[in-house]
This record gives C-alpha cells, sequence and structure tokens, in this order.
C-alpha cells in the first residue's frame, strides 16, 4: 500500500498558488496576500491628540495647581477632522480625541484637568512634554512593509490595509472547487426516504469543509450510480473549476460509478493508501483544461479524514498558505486504544486542557460510518503504522480540526 506521505506528495506535485487579484477588503477576508503590503502613510498620519481637552505650550502651566490655576484664553476649537489654528504663547486650543495638535502646542491637557471653559480656560496642572499627543509615524513608516505576502488576512489585517493606503487588498484568488457526490442510495437531506435510501450527507459536509479552509464552492447534487451520466454531470460543470471533489464509488464494489467512469480515461489514478479510514483513493486531472480530481471514499468519516488529510493541504497551497497541513500536536491519552499494525490511524478524539495540560479521549468506535462521533470530535489522534496499541496516559499525536484553544 502507498504510505500516506507519498500520497499527499502526488496530490501537492504542481498545485502552485493562483494568481493575484485585487478585491474588496471583505472578500480578502480568509485570502493569503499575494504581495507585500507597503503603507503610502505615516500612522498616526499627523500629530494627534489622545485625549479631549486643550493644546497648550506647557511653559505657559509652569506653577499651575488646584489651588493656584493658570487661566489661559482659547483661541481656537479643532474637532477630529478640522485644520488647527498655530498655537501662541499665552493661548491654547481647545482639541477632540484624534484631532490635529496645533504647530507649536507641546502638549494637550485634558479637560479633566480643567474647569472646561470655552473663551477662557482655567487648567490645574502642568502636563508633562508632549503629554498626551500621538506623534506622527508613531506606529508605521511611510513605506514601510506592514504585512508580508503569504499572510492570511484576518479582521486586524484588514484594519491595517485599509489604514494604509490601498483601496483594495492583493490576494491570491481562492480555489473554485466542485463537489459532488455519487452512488444510488443518496436523495437530498429533507425529502421522504425510500427504502434503502439515505440522505446526502457528505456533498454538504464537504462543501463546507472547502468553504471553511477559503475556498468557492460549487455542489451538485449526488448522481446515481451510472457512469455515462456521471461523466457527462462533469464535462458540463468543468468549466472554470480548479478543483474537483468526488465522494463515494472508489473502492471495489459492482457499482463503483466513480471509478467505472474515470478509470477507463487513463488521467485519474486509484490506489490503496496505508491508513485507517481512507484506505480507497483516487486522484487526476480531468477534460481539457486538466482540472485537478480528488476522488474521496464515501463513508463519511472516511470522507472527512481525506479531505483533512489530503484535500485540505491542496486547497491551502492554491490560496497561496506556506503551510498547508495541519499541525501536529501532543496531549496525553486518557483511554488506551488499539490500532491496525501497517496503516496509518486517524482515530476521532476530543481534546481539551485540563490543569493546564492537553489531554485527549477517543470519541466512538473506529467504524468510518459514525457520523454521530465524528460531529462530537474536535480532534484526530494520528496513530503511526507500526502502532499497534497505546496505553492510558502514553503521549500522542493530535491533529486539531476545530478552531479553539486546545
Ligand atoms: N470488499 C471490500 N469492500 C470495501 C473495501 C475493500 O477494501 N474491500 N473498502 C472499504 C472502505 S475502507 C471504504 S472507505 C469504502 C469506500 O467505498 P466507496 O468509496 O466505494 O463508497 P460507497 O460504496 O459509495 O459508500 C460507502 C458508504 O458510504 C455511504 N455514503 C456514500 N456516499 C455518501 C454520501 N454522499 N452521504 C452519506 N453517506 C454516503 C454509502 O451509503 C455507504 O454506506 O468501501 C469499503 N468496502
Ligand atoms: O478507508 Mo475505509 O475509510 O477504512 O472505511
Amino acid at each position: 500500500m502507498k504510505s500516506v506521505d507519498r500520497h499527499l506528495e502526488d496530490l501537492l506535485a504542481g498545485v502552485a498558488p493562483l494568481e493575484a487579484v485585487a478585491v474588496d477588503f471583505l472578500e480578502a477576508l480568509g485570502a493569503v496576500l499575494a504581495q507585500d503590503v507597503v503603507s503610502q502613510v505615516d500612522l498616526p498620519v499627523f500629530d494627534n491628540s489622545a485625549m479631549d481637552g486643550y493644546a497648550v505650550q506647557r511653559a505657559d502651566l509652569e506653577g499651575a495647581t488646584e489651588l493656584d490655576p493658570v487661566v489661559l484664553a482659547v483661541v481656537g476649537d479643532v474637532a477630529a477632522g478640522a485644520v488647527a489654528p498655530p498655537a501662541t504663547p499665552g493661548a491654547v486650543v481647545r482639541v477632540m480625541t484624534g484631532a490635529p495638535v496645533p504647530v507649536g502646542a507641546d502638549a494637550v491637557v485634558p479637560v479633566e484637568w480643567t474647569d472646561g471653559g470655552t473663551d477662557r480656560v482655567s487648567i490645574t496642572r502642568q502636563p508633562a512634554a508632549r503629554a498626551n499627543i500621538r506623534p506622527r509615524a508613531d506606529d508605521v513608516t511611510r513605506g514601510e512593509v506592514v504585512l508580508r505576502r503569504g499572510t492570511e488576512v484576518d479582521p486586524t489585517g484588514i484594519g491595517l490595509i485599509s489604514s494604509v493606503g490601498p483601496g483594495v487588498a492583493t490576494v491570491h484568488r481562492r480555489p473554485h472547487v466542485l463537489v459532488l457526490s455519487t452512488g444510488s442510495e443518496l436523495v437530498p437531506p429533507g425529502s421522504q426516504l425510500g427504502p434503502a435510501q439515505i440522505f446526502d450527507s457528505n456533498s454538504l459536509m464537504l462543501a463546507a469543509a472547502v468553504r471553511q479552509a477559503g475556498g468557492t464552492v460549487r455542489r451538485l447534487a449526488a448522481v446515481h450510480d451510472d457512469p455515462a451520466v456521471l461523466l457527462q454531470v462533469l464535462a458540463d460543470a468543468l468549466p472554470g473549476v480548479d478543483l474537483v471533489i468526488t465522494s463515494g464509488g472508489i473502492s471495489v464494489g459492482a457499482y463503483d460509478v466513480v471509478k467505472a467512469a474515470l478509470g477507463g480515461l487513463g488521467t485519474v489514478t486509484f490506489e490503496q493508501v496505508a491508513m485507517q479510514p481512507g484506505k480507497p483513493q483516487g486522484h487526476g486531472v480531468l477534460g481539457p483544461d486538466r482540472t485537478r480530481v480528488i476522488t474521496l471514499p464515501g463513508n463519511p468519516v472516511s470522507a472527512y479524514v481525506s479531505f483533512q488529510v489530503f484535500v485540505r493541504p491542496v486547497l491551502r497551497r492554491m490560496l497561496g498558505h506556506d503551510e498547508v497541513e495541519r499541525p501536529i500536536v501532543p496531549a496525553r491519552l486518557l483511554a488506551a486504544m488499539t490500532s491496525p499494525v501497517g496503516r496509518r490511524q486517524f482515530v476521532r478524539a476530543h481534546v481539551e486542557i485540563v490543569a493546564g495540560e492537553r489531554v485527549v479521549r477517543p470519541v466512538g468506535g473506529a467504524g468510518s460510518h459514525l457520523v454521530g462521533a465524528l460531529a462530537r470530535s474536535n480532534a484526530l489522534i494520528v496513530v503511526p503504522e507500526l502502532t499497534g496499541r497505546v496505553e492510558t496516559g502514553e503521549q500522542v499525536a493530535v491533529m486539531i480540526t476545530e478552531a479553539g484553544s486546545w
């Protein structure tokens, strides 16, 4: 059997980040920067006030106290967005938070140290030099690289990019993914189940996983076990697609439609990978544009684990990420378990932090039909190929599949 690592290598071979596109900021959320973001401005853009108060020349306030305040003339009023008149000795300018500090002022006195006057103001303390002034370029200097290409855009990144000038974000285009399930037993969720029918859940689970990974997705209705129909449906839907993901129909059954339809094309290979779940796998290219296809096994847990281990890295490479595989972290095992020697096992598990330590417990059994247990898991314990048993208390390797602080 082929190793998991070798199969992932084959899937990633020749996959490159998709082209750079300029998108609106909100569309950039979760995408990866295709070029460095260079600031077009200083941040702050100009010296501005950190407080509502009065811009002063602090020499005027020498000796000011509660009992003996200094009274000065208020010669102007600057709201945020307004331009300040220059400061002169013996006079102050009322400023609001964020407003430019007048040329010549060397501190801002907060309104709480004053009587709040508008023509004349009584001030009870002398501020320190530059007090409450947020200096120009304190944070970012014009021309500085503020975010490196390869960075995933998050809300604070969007805040920063929109603070420094460009009206758009330049990111790698998101992959367009086509998801389709196969199987004559499948009907859409919500419809009436006939004898021997089940709901098509894989296409929805996989479509959601694509979206969570950062791709855009088109999901087709499940295709019955008819190779000619499958080939036609795929041919019609291929234009504009970067990756096709199918589920089901790839093992050794009499009606394994994906294998029957795509196996004959000569561009898709079906293999057995030394893992559990997820042993049957297929990959290749389809159609005139040689669109990549990954065919996943139909058992729902197998499809999900295969997505995490094989498909997500391919999508992340297309998205422009450097790190494409999920990190593996250590955790202490809370319940002993066995594993098939010769296959890498991905055990559905629940990981959490207890008394400052990361601990993990298997959830449900090994069956790749156990969707209830799958949904209760937040991680996969990765048991190496040559390990047959792991005892309670031993350290294991864990692939965390859900966001959280564990
Ligand atoms: N004789 C053998 N039989 C099987 C082998 C084998 O080596 N020898 N491998 C088993 C393994 S491991 C897996 S995994 C499955 C993979 O089979 P297929 O990819 O052909 O999947 P199907 O047969 O189409 O379906 C399997 C199972 O999953 C259910 N299913 C399928 N699609 C969906 C869907 N969209 N939503 C929900 N559930 C779905 C389907 O009803 C079956 O129960 O083969 C083993 N057999
Ligand atoms: O690979 Mo199958 O996924 O063991 O059920």
